[in-house]
């Protein structure tokens, strides 16, 4: 049984074949800043078949927003179709670009596709963790925080779990999801219980090009001083804004970080804003948990930016986090390990590793077809 996994990101289109049988990964591709997935997709048979696995038994597509009717990996078909498409004003910047992987997909491969959520791992969230204080009748419309990124909080909760030697039923964790978009989640004994995305990836922290946290109140203000229309504002807050509008260096972190090197006072800025949200919720999730047993990061900043983990651990030294600096810095992560990086004695662990969206897509995508099949 071979998967083809399609992960259509905000900066990217990842591609990966694996094996189940041996969970070996056959083919990977990763294209940057894509202007058409449809487009992306389109060049995968020919890469397929330069690599000698042309043959494909199923596509798993991540699905960013799945609302509330998706709380599992779905076998697509046109009725889930229609499904996915009505969720695409709750993702505007996703959901489009992979329903247009979707229809691609399903006319190059006459196999079975299947959508695997982002939203879905978050559905145990609690009511009073995803309800927004808002009107009765607004909330009645879907109105309410779905969260994102739950395939990869999923796989590191499971990845942590798995090199602590625990299962993820005896541990509190927080697990920070920072790349181009990010998320942080409090996994409690095993359970999505909050999730700092909302009900679009628009909440939460400071991301490559969206605001995160903003007081909605600025919509009327800028509206009534710039003569801003909603729909302005709010492309502005996805794509304006976040690193890209903190300093001149763009929304990428390693520039942020180089024009930080050279002294520019924005940069500095950008980077200590960041921190700071990623500090403020995991206290927030802390307190949620009633305590705190570990500390996780993956995505690109998380993975990559020693400096950046080192930040936002020097915050929780008063919940007994001992952080060490030197196995912090020397991290560099070419595989599936999950390296530790507190210092002896710590109440507090701190793991880094990369996360797998792809491989969690397959194993879902496979699990359902030997259910359906049996
Ligand atoms: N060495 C690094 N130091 C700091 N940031 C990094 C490093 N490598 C990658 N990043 C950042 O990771 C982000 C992309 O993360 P990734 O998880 O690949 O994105 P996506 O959300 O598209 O899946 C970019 O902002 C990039 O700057
Ligand atoms: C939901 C989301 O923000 O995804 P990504 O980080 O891939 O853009
Ligand atoms: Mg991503």
């Amino acid at each position: 049984m071979r998967i083809l996994v399609i992960n259509a990101g905000s900066s990217s289109v990842k591609f990966s074949v694996f094996d189940m049988l041996t969970g070996e990964q056959r083919f990977k591709s990763e294209l940057e800043r894509v202007a058409d997935v449809a487009e992306a997709v389109a060049t995968i048979p020919g890469l397929l078949q330069e690599a000698g696995v042309a043959e494909i038994d199923a596509v798993g597509h991540r699905t960013v927003h799945g609302g509330e009717q998706f709380t599992e990996a779905t076998l697509i078909d046109d009725a889930v179709l229609k499904e996915i498409e009505a969720c695409t004003a709750l993702a505007p910047l996703h959901n489009p670009p992979i329903l247009a992987g979707i229809r691609i997909a399903r006319t190059t491969w006459d196999v079975p596709q299947i959508a695997v959520f982002d939203t879905a791992f978050h559905q145990t969230m609690p009511a009073h963790a995803y309800t927004y204080a808002v009107p009765r009748s607004w909330r009645e419309k879907g109105l309410r925080r779905y969260g994102f990124h739950g395939t990869s909080h999923q796989y590191v909760m499971e990845r942590v779990a798995e090199e602590l030697g625990k299962p993820a039923s005896d541990l509190r964790l927080i697990s920070c999801h920072l790349g181009n978009g990010a998320s942080v989640c409090a996994i409690d004994r095993g359970v999505s219980i909050d999730t700092s995305m909302g009900m679009t990836p628009l909440e939460g922290l400071v991301m490559g090009t969206r605001s995160g946290d903003v007081d909605p109140g600025i919509f009327h203000y800028l509206n009534r001083e710039l003569g801003l229309s909603v729909a302005e504002i709010e492309d502005a807050l996805y794509k304006d804004s976040g690193l890209a509008a903190l300093s001149a260096a763009g929304r990428d972190m390693r520039d942020v970080r180089k024009r930080a090197g050279e002294g520019d006072a924005d940069a500095r800025l950008a980077i200590e804003l960041y921190a700071y949200r990623v500090l403020k919720y995991i206290g927030a999730y802390a307190a949620a948990m009633n305590g705190l047993d570990v500390i996780a990061f993956t995505g690109g900043i998380g993975e990559n930016d020693a400096a950046m983990r080192a930040k936002i651990c020097s915050g929780f030294a008063f919940l007994g986090l001992a952080f060490d600096e030197t196995r912090n810095a020397a991290v560099k992560l070419d595989g599936f390990e999950a390296p530790q990086v507190q210092a002896e004695g710590s109440r507090i662990k701190v793991l880094v590793t990369q996360t797998r969206e792809q491989w969690m897509i397959a194993k879902q995508a496979h699990r359902l077809l030997q259910r359906h099949t049996m």
